[in-house]
C-alpha cells in the first residue's frame, strides 16, 4: 500500500524519539513492500518560533491531507513564561480539536523485562493488560480561561454527546478484550461527572448489555491503579483524569517512555503520539526512550492502516528488543543503557527476524 504521513517531531526529545520511529517505520516499510511518504511539519514551539504560532495553517493542511499523523513532543522551559500569548501545548490542543479525535487510547501492559524498572512490586504486575480511554476534545482543558485581578479560573463543560461517543468507543473496544469497563469521575462533586456517569450508566445498559460496567472516583482510582493494576480492562474516563492517571499508569510499564496513545475520531486521521512530553532535563543528548513512539508506529499501522500483522512485527520486534536487555536509561537501574539511536536500531534488527516470524505464522 502507499501512505502518506505527516510526521510533527515538535520540542526537546520530540525530533529525536520521531527521528527514531520513522527509521523503524521505513523499515517495515521496506519488508513488506509498502510506500510510507513521510512529511515533517511544524508544531509547538518550533512552530512559535518559525511562524509565531504553535500549530501553523500548513500543518493542519497537510494532517486534514495525510493518512495519519506521528508527533514527538511539544513545549519547553524557552516558551513558558505564564506571560506568554502563545504556547506550545495550544498547538497539541488545537490539532486534537481540529482533527476531531475525541478518543485517546493509551494501552497499558507492563513488559516482564522492564519490570525492574517499575517501584511496584512484581507480583502486582503480572498479568497487568488495561486500556486507559482517555476523553480529549472537552473538558476543562478547552473551557474558557478567564483572568481577572488576584482571581483565575478555567471552565470544565462536557455534553451528553461528547460523553456517549467516548463511552460507546470504549465500550466497542472492551469488546474486543475482557468486555469490562471502569468509568472513572468525580461525581461526589462535580457535575459534569455526574453527567458523564449518568450517560455511561444509560449508554451500557441500552447498548452494550454484554459489557460489565463499573463506577470509580477518581481520588480512589489512583490509589487502586497501583494497589490492583491486574483487575481493570478498560478505563474510560474525561480528559483531566486521563492525563493524569496515564502518568500515573506508566509507573506500572516502569517508564513514561513505554507507553504509546492514538488519538481517533470519526474521521479518517488518527494522530499518534507517545504519552511523555518533551522531557527538557533530558533533551539533546540522544539518551531519551523511544519505544513509546515506536509502540505508537504500531497503533498507527493497526488504526490507520488497517496493517495488524505490520503492527504485531512492530510490538514483537520491542518486546525482542526488552527481553534482549536493550535498556535506554531510563529502564536501566544501574545497568549499562543504550542511546534512542542504539534502541531503534535493535528495534530494527529485531524486525528483521519477527517480520518474517509473523508473516511465517499466519
Ligand atoms: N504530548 C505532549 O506533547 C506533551 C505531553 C506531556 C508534557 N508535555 C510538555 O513537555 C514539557 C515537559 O513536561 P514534563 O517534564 O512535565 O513531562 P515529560 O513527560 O516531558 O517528562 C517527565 C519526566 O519523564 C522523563 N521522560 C519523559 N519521556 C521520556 C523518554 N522518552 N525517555 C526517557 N525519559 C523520559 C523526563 O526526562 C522527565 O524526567 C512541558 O512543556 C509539557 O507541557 C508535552
Ligand atoms: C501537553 C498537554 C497539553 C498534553 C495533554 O494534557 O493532553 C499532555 O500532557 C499529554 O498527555 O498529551
Ligand atoms: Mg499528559
Amino acid at each position: 500500500m502507499q501512505a502518506e504521513i505527516v510526521v510533527l517531531p515538535g520540542d526537546g526529545i520530540g525530533p529525536e524519539v520521531t527521528q527514531a520511529a520513522v527509521r523503524v517505520l521505513r523499515e517495515v516499510g521496506e519488508r513488506y513492500g509498502h510506500r510510507f511518504i513521510t512529511r515533517q511539519h511544524l508544531i509547538g514551539g518550533a512552530a512559535i518560533d518559525a511562524t509565531g504560532e504553535p500549530l501553523p495553517a500548513a500543518t493542519l493542511d497537510a494532517c486534514r491531507k495525510a493518512d495519519a499523523v506521528l508527533l514527538g513532543a511539544v513545549g519547553g522551559p524557552k516558551w513558558s513564561d505564564p506571560q506568554a500569548k502563545v504556547r506550545p501545548e495550544q498547538g497539541l490542543l488545537a490539532i486534537r480539536k481540529a482533527l476531531g479525535l475525541y478518543a485517546n487510547l493509551r494501552p497499558v501492559k507492563p513488559h516482564p523485562a522492564a519490570l525492574g524498572a517499575s517501584p511496584i512490586k512484581p507480583h502486582l504486575l503480572n498479568g497487568v493488560d488495561l486500556l486507559v480511554v482517555r476523553e480529549l476534545t472537552g473538558g476543562i482543558y478547552f473551557g474558557d480561561k478567564t483572568r481577572s485581578g488576584d482571581t483565575a479560573s478555567d471552565l470544565c463543560t462536557y455534553t451528553v454527546a461528547e460523553i456517549e461517543r467516548v463511552v460507546r468507543r470504549a465500550c466497542e473496544l472492551a469488546r474486543q478484550r475482557r468486555s469490562h469497563v471502569t468509568s472513572v469521575d468525580k461525581a461526589n462533586v462535580l457535575e459534569t461527572s455526574r453527567l458523564w456517569r449518568e450517560t455511561a450508566t444509560r449508554i451500557v445498559r441500552d447498548e452494550f448489555p454484554d459489557i460489565t460496567l463499573e463506577h470509580q472516583l477518581v481520588d480512589s482510582m489512583a490509589m487502586h491503579l497501583l494497589a490492583k493494576p491486574r483487575e481493570y480492562d478498560v478505563i474510560v474516563t474525561e480528559n483531566m483524569f486521563g492525563d493524569i492517571l496515564t502518568d500515573e499508569a506508566s509507573m506500572l510499564a516502569g517508564s513514561l517512555g513505554l507507553l504509546p496513545s492514538a488519538s481517533l475520531g470519526e474521521g479518517r486521521v488518527g494522530l499518534y503520539e507517545p504519552i511523555h512530553g518533551s522531557a527538557p532535563d533530558i533533551a539533546g543528548r540522544g539518551i531519551a526512550n523511544p519505544y513509546a513512539t515506536i509502540l505508537s508506529v504500531a497503533m498507527l499501522l493497526r488504526h490507520s492502516l488497517g496493517l495488524e500483522d505490520e503492527a504485531k512485527c512492530v510490538e514483537l520486534a520491542v518486546s525482542r528488543a526488552l527481553d534482549d536487555g536493550q535498556f535506554t536509561g531510563d529502564l536501566a537501574g544501574g545497568r549499562p543503557a543504550i542511546g534512542t539511536d542504539a534502541a531503534a536500531a535493535a528495534v530494527i534488527r529485531q524486525l528483521q527476524i519477527e517480520c518474517h516470524a509473523v508473516v511465517m505464522r499466519d
